[in-house]
């Protein structure tokens, strides 16, 4: 440190104390303006900057990157928040891009100001970013420098925000947790999504690349719109699951032949929702307890798969067949009950959000426990290709939105057979060349015809996708204690 910057620090500290103690700024601003050299006064007045705030109708909040060594989440927020509210006047920004995220972020750069409003009230943010270290002699220094972090003895990141004075409560009451909240959400949305399976009792991730949305899915409109309404109701209903303590959870059964689109719009709901998938494979749990312990290991926002629920659980057989096998209790042993009771006690005691999805092509080989009322919140049925369908799986493959002069005959000949979405598909994609495309449609569906081949009859699996039951909510909600009683253990 040379002397003159000795000078300055013991100077402006003796001015801070000075001030502290006799209880007014103004003091030291009168010392520093009359007595002090005129450099020396330019670099003094920046550390009492903050103090003389007061005196204005401006207030002034510094967030700081690091506090006492740890990392200051609300920095942290403010900094994810910032970015959705940049606009175009804001002269040089800062753009980055990391693993984790599926976006480019922009944000803020050293100096920059930004105008955000919340709630009618005008808010000043600007971030001050330290210029480099250059070594510990020739190192910045405190020099009344609100990003200056003591424990660490360096200068941080820091965000200066100011307001009107008036408005010091809502900040601190209001708008500084709206910014927690904003960031997490945005976080959520931003973040890649991952598909977890698992492996001995345990869960494996990988980046979850499943391309369905609900607009390329292929289902009727009423339907998918009854199960996007019924998707959005549920995530904003965390208060109505609290006030009634019961598990913020809600459960899908989807049934229908294979290749009608079950796995895709289990895509299309992570997707939608930004929740991540496990796909829970119960050949590979042989226990209650590693249930339990997949289930404890499950983090919140994400959708419980068990696909082909019908193939994966025979319980009565599979305790038939341990039963000299196993010296543990068959209360160990997995079981529907188990999985559905678990469920419901560790879910509505963590409070946060999920959904499962059961997934079966035989909805009649189910055990009658998953079907009773209030088990399953919804039961859709995927069925076979219907004008609808075959319309947006056209639109998905060739782009294209307008009539066509094979469409009647295709329409017509698919009231009429058995065809699955993902057969339609299969054609659609053979060609480039939409005419191409469709004539080997025509023909598929043609010689199902003249074979009798997958003709449609009265079956619920030879009509097209159709809700078949949505449950009422509050009615579940209001039975379901009873249901706990009187649960029938398989
Ligand atoms: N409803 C649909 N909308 C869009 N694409 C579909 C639809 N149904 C099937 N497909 C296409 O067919 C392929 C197979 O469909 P998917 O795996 O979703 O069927 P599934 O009902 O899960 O079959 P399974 O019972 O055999 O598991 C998908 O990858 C997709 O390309
Ligand atoms: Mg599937």
């Amino acid at each position: 440190m040379d002397s003159q910057t000795k000078a300055v620090e013991s100077t402006k500290n003796y001015l801070t104390t000075a001030a502290s103690i006799v209880g007014s700024a103004m003091l030291a601003h009168t010392i520093v303006k009359d007595y002090l050299p005129k450099e020396l006064r330019t670099i003094i007045f920046s550390a009492f900057h903050y103090s003389f705030g007061r005196f204005s109708t401006e207030h002034t909040i510094v967030i700081k990157e690091a506090e006492d060594l740890s990392s200051n989440e609300l920095y942290d927020a403010s900094s994810t928040y910032l970015q959705t509210r940049i606009s175009s006047n804001i002269r040089r920004l800062r753009a980055s891009k990391n693993k984790e995220k599926k976006s480019i972020t922009l944000s803020l750069d050293d100096g920059e100001e930004l105008i955000d409003d919340f709630q009618g009230v005008k808010y000043k943010w600007q971030l001050k970013i330290p210029k480099e270290n250059h070594g510990s002699n020739h190192g910045r220094h405190y020099g009344g420098n609100p990003g200056w972090d003591f424990s660490s003895n360096r200068e941080v990141r820091w965000f200066k925000v100011t307001f009107h004075k008036k408005y010091k409560d809502v900040t601190v009451d209001s708008y500084l947790p709206h910014i927690l909240e904003k960031a997490k959400e945005i976080k959520a949305a931003d973040r890649r999504l991952k598909l977890y399976m698992n492996h001995n009792d345990g869960w494996k991730a990988i980046d979850l690349q499943h391309p369905a949305t609900f607009e390329t899915l292929a289902m009727e409109a009423d339907l998918k719109k009854t199960i996007l309404e019924d998707l959005t109701r549920f995530i904003q209903r965390k208060e109505y699951y609290k006030k009634i303590g019961k598990a913020w959870k809600r459960g899908y059964l989807l049934f229908g032949p294979p290749g009608t689109g079950k796995s895709t719009l289990i895509g299309a709901m992570a997707n939608y929702l930004k929740f991540d998938i496990y796909d829970l494979n119960l050949g590979e749990v042989r226990m209650n307890s590693g249930l339990n312990r997949l289930l404890v290991g499950m983090k919140n926002k994400s959708l419980l798969v068990i696909e082909d629920i019908d193939c994966s659980i025979d319980f009565k057989n599979r305790n038939k067949d341990k039963k000299n096998e196993s010296n543990k209790s068959h209360n160990d042993e997995i079981s529907l009950s188990g999985l559905l009771n678990f469920i419901d006690g560790l879910w509505s005691t963590s409070g946060e959000e999920r959904i499962i999805v059961f997934t079966t092509n035989y909805k009649e080989k189910l055990d009658p426990a998953l079907l009773r009322p209030g088990r399953m919140d919804m039961h859709i049925h995927m069925g076979y290709c219907g004008p609808n369908s075959f319309r947006v799986l056209v639109s998905n493959y060739h782009a294209w939105h307008d009539e066509h002069p094979m469409f009647e005959e295709i329409e017509s000949l698919l009231k009429e057979v058995k065809a699955t979405p993902a057969e339609v598909a299969e054609q659609l994609m053979r060609s480039d060349t939409i005419d191409v495309a469709l004539e080997g449609l025509l023909q598929l569906l043609q010689g199902k015809r003249n074979k009798g081949q997958g003709k449609k009859g009265n079956g619920e699996d030879d009509k097209d996708e159709k809700l078949v039951r949505v449950e009422n909510e509050e009615e579940r909600l209001e039975s379901s204690a009873e249901d706990h009683e009187t649960e029938e253990v398989l």
